[in-house]
């Protein structure tokens, strides 16, 4: 990395360190990052302040009940709508439901983390699609995505398939959107909603000595064709628990404007994920030119390590709905088109009772990625950037090595920090594309890991 390049990460990594927020999930938030930006009383008045232009992103149709109404007001250098044709460009790795390549496998299915991407390449053409289900047309289902990337975007991506939820495992990211500026790192997730535009520049790892190397980003996406994330009820558990409101972060207004000074603006590449391929354009300005906002379709992130995690303190465990952070509930009550949950650092001091993650076969398809570190399921082969997928039915739980160590262990209240993992739990089975059914990182002999699961029962005695 030359040294203008480092200088360049450094001071992206400052602007990131340095951001301020809003609070709180679903909020009717509103941001000027020019005094005055923002109508007063009204969303479009006959001229808007500063001579900026009004615009409505409706995130549910009009109609939807109040309470999944979701619309917010953008007020700008110049209307979206002003742009070119745009045309169809390369899909890259990237495929969309319905998934139709290969079908669909009851195996238990492991991955390796995605090899090295080629130089220059940035979080969009990083993407690789592991499969999904449902249909983005019909605005159903969810895909599950991984990213590798070793340089910033320069173009401007928006999904008019689904919101996506980034959830990085190596790289910080600096989220450039119309509503501001985001920061996350490994352990924080990130929320675009439908149709906004962003850019990801790559920050590295926070510490200095990673910075001097190239910065790469790995991480997940599952991207939500359906309704948009919620956070989920509480019912016994009361008005406080696992994700927290407050701890949701939106970013406040911040626009690009090359032209400020009588510049000619640079030409901006656009693309646009529609009904499962990208579209491109040149807009001849950034469409990240929002002064002002208000409203509830907002991008926001989230540190996990934030989540109050709920679990029992006398035996057995509660099923892992207990750890949701966030559900697109789907037509049917109770019945998540996707949950994201995830596996925080907790205490396990359950009395009599198999403390890692039992044997079960689950109607609903289960996608594990891991953050960080080990996950008490499985003592080895399941490692940060790498996935499994139990799908709907398969029966799965503790690999030989945690059965037996979990069954013989000493039960004295224990410390879980050694890992952050997550799942992507969804009511329909996930296919896998073609890439992620034939790919070398996917392990070929992951069914091993339950071999050797020994025979102990004895009719009428004692093990
Ligand atoms: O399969 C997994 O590891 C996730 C999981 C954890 C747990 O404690 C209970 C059920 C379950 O699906
Ligand atoms: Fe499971």
């Amino acid at each position: 990395m030359s040294g203008d390049a480092r200088n360049g990460a450094t001071a992206l990594r400052k602007t990131a360190e340095a951001l301020t927020y809003l609070s709180g999930f679903g909020n009717e938030h509103s941001s000027e990052a020019v005094p005055g930006a923002l109508p007063q009383g009204r969303n479009s008045p006959q001229r808007v302040p500063l001579g900026l232009y009004a615009e409505q992103l409706s995130g549910s149709a009009f109609t939807e009940p109040r309470a999944h109404n979701r619309r917010s007001w953008l007020y700008r250098i110049r209307p979206s709508a002003a742009h070119p044709a745009f045309t169809r460009t390369d899909n890259g790795a990237l495929r969309s439901a319905p998934f139709t390549e290969s079908v669909p496998d009851p195996n238990r299915l492991r991955w390796n983390p995605l090899p090295e991407p080629a130089p220059g390449t940035d979080f969009l053409a990083g993407l690789w699609t592991l499969g999904g289900n449902g249909d983005a047309t019909q605005r159903t289902g969810m895909a599950v995505h991984l990213y590798h990337a070793n340089s910033s975007m320069e173009r401007v991506f928006s999904d008019a398939d689904g919101e996506l939820l980034i959830v990085p495992e190596q790289g910080g990211l600096l989220l450039r959107t119309e509503f501001g500026l985001l920061h996350v790192e490994p352990g924080h997730v990130a929320l675009i909603p439908r149709g906004v535009r962003f850019r990801v520049e790559l920050l590295g790892d926070a510490s200095d000595d990673a910075r001097t190397t190239h910065p790469t980003a790995r991480g997940y996406v599952c991207e939500n064709y359906g309704a948009p994330f919620q956070l989920p009820d509480l019912g016994p558990i009361g008005a406080n628990g696992l994700a927290n409101p407050r701890d949701f972060r939106a970013p406040v207004a911040a626009y690009e404007d090359a032209e400020a000074d009588g510049h000619t603006a640079e030409p901006v590449e656009v693309v646009n994920k529609f009904c499962g391929n990208l579209w491109t354009a040149m807009y001849d300005h950034s469409p990240l030119d929002v002064v002002a906002w208000h409203g509830n379709h907002v991008p926001y992130t989230y540190d996990l390590r934030l989540f109050n995690v709920i679990g029992t303190i006398s035996y057995d465990h509660p099923d892992p709905s207990i750890f949701t952070v966030l559900t697109s509930p789907s037509d049917t009550p109770g019945l998540a088109g996707v949950d994201f949950v995830v596996f925080a650092p907790r205490w396990l001091v359950g009395e009599d009772t198999f403390r890692p993650p039992y044997f079960h076969r689950n109607v609903m398809s289960e996608y594990m990625g891991l953050i960080e570190g080990a996950y008490d399921a499985k003592a080895e082969g399941f490692v940060p950037g790498g996935g499994s997928l139990h799908n709907m039915m398969s029966a799965h739980g503790p690999d030989r090595e945690t059965f037996e160590r979990a069954s013989a262990a000493e039960l004295r209240p224990q410390k879980i920090d050694d890992g952050l993992a997550f799942m992507f739990e969804t009511r329909w089975p996930v296919t896998a594309t073609a890439q992620a059914a034939h790919a070398e990182h996917l392990q070929a002999s992951y069914d091993d890991v339950w071999q050797g699961l020994e025979r102990h029962f004895r009719a009428g005695g004692r093990p």
